[in-house]
């Protein structure tokens, strides 16, 4: 999926390529059973309804001259089965339809969510999810509906097609040869309008796209946006994104009035010649009842014309809508298991950066030729400027990303040899944005370790000093929390997330900016949680307020690419470097 924001319009789906469509046969494959019986309900159907003008030209060219009553009892009867018979098998083809259309729905996004799941740190870094969830949702949506009612309609059309011509040619040769001298007349006007109104509809998706992009964005930051008193401005941005959204569905409409319009204007003229020749041409040699029902006839033959040529339109935007959720499976999940990954062996906890090189996009390194070496239980603080790169050092060590060069190992394995899972599940990692998921508090803690007890559960937010502030809610533990936690303050989010890591019991800590939202007192009190918790176990915590990590075993001062300096807190201020400047001036601040 290429970057883009939330005003670029996504490349277009340049020429109708089969390919797509061809790949997503594998989703209608799963249901061919269903769609088969649906095709088969929907002949029966089609036909029932096509027989009602025979029988009614039999009852005025036979019955009705003949006087034969019991003809046209037996007419009516027939007819109102054919009629019932077309409504049932309708109606039963109808609910097919719908349950294979949600399976395939369902299959779709469960295949995109699977992969979603997997994809790297590095794709949703700075691609708008507005536009990703328009993928997953209403992509999803109309490929369905083409791929299940699509399909079907396009071989029901053609067939009733076929069909009402047998059954006009039945009534009258020549005057179906007039019905269908439209046909030309329309292929060129379609061969004119068709492209045009392939983009128009594409553009609509796009705009679409944009608008959901940019309405994400603006709830993620709802309360930026008030803070700053930009509602004005994000109303206008909305506006224009809006408006352009209606200007293109007004545009794709227009063109696909004038295809409507076309064949309605075609059928009339084709129809009112037939009246004429027939009436006035050829006379008696035409009976009224044979008149009646080729008219009728007429008029459904143009019907599954202008079906034909929207299911054309709903397939050519299907394959532009399939080429980008295929684009988002074919998506590569970088960093994922190697082919010869094994698990990694429950580990003591020792950390080795060798010469490792790391860059975000390939151009400009973060870290060059970084060499670290922890022990297993030992505490690391990582300080320095913004933007460094201290975030980036942890990171690694999880493998959110790959190292450029270089190699991260944990007790001697490196962990790009080992599966993810057996590396992330031994790891207790807290990063800055203390995520919470709608759900109770427990659920929230219980996160990272579905098998907890609810004892463990509250074993663990007791060491973190959570308990007491999570009691005195209404429903304490099983309190609902939403999305986002927004009935939380930013420190009882931060106690819960590390409650929820210490209860995954890792070998190996990471801590990036968690007690940043804590105040002095809770901070003394988890301080010492955190002490317990420490002890044994591998840490690296990152944090801007130095007091939080003076007792730490080392310091590393991450500056220039790499490790500017390292020591204790004792020896790093006898040195009078930059730890001791950016020390000092923070007690002085
Ligand atoms: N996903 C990303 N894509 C590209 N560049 C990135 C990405 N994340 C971080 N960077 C860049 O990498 C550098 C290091 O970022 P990092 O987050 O590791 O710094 P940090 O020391 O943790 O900063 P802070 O103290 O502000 O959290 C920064 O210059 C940042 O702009």
């Amino acid at each position: 999926m290429a970057r883009n924001r939330f005003d670029v319009d996504e490349t277009l789906e340049t020429p109708f390529n089969v390919k797509h469509l061809l790949r997503a046969g594998v989703y209608v494959k799963r249901h061919s059973k269903k769609m088969i019986l649906s095709l088969v309900y929907s002949a029966i159907s089609a036909v029932c309804a096509l027989v009602g003008p025979l029988l009614i030209s039999t009852a005025i060219d036979v019955a009705v001259p003949n006087k034969d009553y019991m003809l046209l009892v037996w007419l009516a009867v027939a007819m109102a089965i054919s009629i019932a018979l077309s409504i049932l098998f309708g109606w039963i083809r109808s609910k097919y339809m719908t349950i294979v259309g949600q399976e395939i729905i369902y299959d779709i996004r469960k295949d995109l969510f699977a992969h979603l799941q997997k994809l790297p740190f590095q794709f949703y870094d700075d691609r708008p999810h507005g536009k990703i969830l328009t993928r997953v949702i209403n992509y999803v949506n109309n490929v369905s509906d083409a791929l299940s009612n699509g399909i079907i309609n396009f071989i029901l059309e053609t067939f009733n097609l076929i069909l009402i011509a047998v059954f006009m040619l039945l009534c009258d040769v020549r005057l179906s040869l007039i019905v269908m001298a439209g046909i030309p007349v329309f292929v060129v006007v379609v061969f004119f309008l068709k492209p045009a109104q392939r983009r128009a509809w594409q553009d609509v998706s796009n705009k679409g796209s944009n608008l959901n992009a940019y309405l994400h964005e603006s709830l993620d930051g709802a309360k930026i946006t008030q803070a700053f008193v930009r509602e004005d401005e994000n109303a206008e941005i909305y506006d224009k994104l809006n408006r352009k959204y209606v200007k293109s569905w007004m545009k794709a409409q227009f063109t696909s009035n004038l295809v409507w319009y076309s064949v309605d204007n075609i059928s009339t003229i084709v129809i009112a010649a037939m009246y004429l020749i027939g009436l006035f041409m050829l006379g008696p040699a035409v009976k009224i009842g044979t008149l009646i029902a080729i008219s009728s006839y007429a008029w459904r033959f143009w019907q599954p014309i202008l079906q034909l040529s929207n299911l054309y339109n709903t397939f050519i935007n299907a394959v532009a809508y399939l080429e980008r959720i295929f684009e988002m499976i074919d998506e590569p999940v970088t960093i994922d298991d190697a082919p010869d990954a094994g698990a990694l062996p429950p580990i003591e906890g020792r950390v080795d950066f060798n010469d490792v090189t790391f860059s975000y996009d390939g151009e400009i390194n973060i870290l060059e030729h970084m060499d670290l070496h922890v022990r297993a239980g030992e505490s690391i603080a990582l300080v320095g400027p913004t933007g460094a790169g201290k975030t980036t050092v942890v990171n690694l060590i999880s493998r959110f990303y790959n190292v450029t060069g270089g190699a991260v190992t944990l007790d001697g394995h490196d962990v790009s040899r080992v599966t993810l899972h057996s590396l992330r599940s031994q790891m207790g990692i807290m990063l800055q944005d203390s995520f919470i998921f709608s759900g109770t508090i427990l659920d929230n803690i219980r996160y990272g370790r579905l098998d907890a007890t609810d004892e463990e559960v509250i074993a663990a937010a007791k060491t973190v000093r959570a308990h007491d502030f999570i009691m005195a809610m209404e429903k304490g533990y099983h309190t609902e929390v939403n999305e986002r936690g927004s009935r939380l303050s930013q420190g009882q989010k931060q106690l819960i997330a590390f409650a929820r890591t210490l209860l995954s019991n890792p070998r190996i800590l990471i801590l990036d900016e968690a007690t940043s939202s804590i105040d002095a007192q809770t901070e003394r009190l988890l301080q010492e949680g955190l002490n317990a918790l420490l002890k044994g176990r591998t840490s690296f915590i990152i944090a801007h307020r130095l007091s939080t990590i003076k007792n730490c075993d080392r310091i590393l001062y991450i500056s220039n690419k790499g490790i500017a300096e390292s020591g204790s807190h004792d020896e790093l201020m006898a040195k009078k470097g930059l730890y001791y400047h950016l020390y000092t001036a923070q007690i002085e601040g």
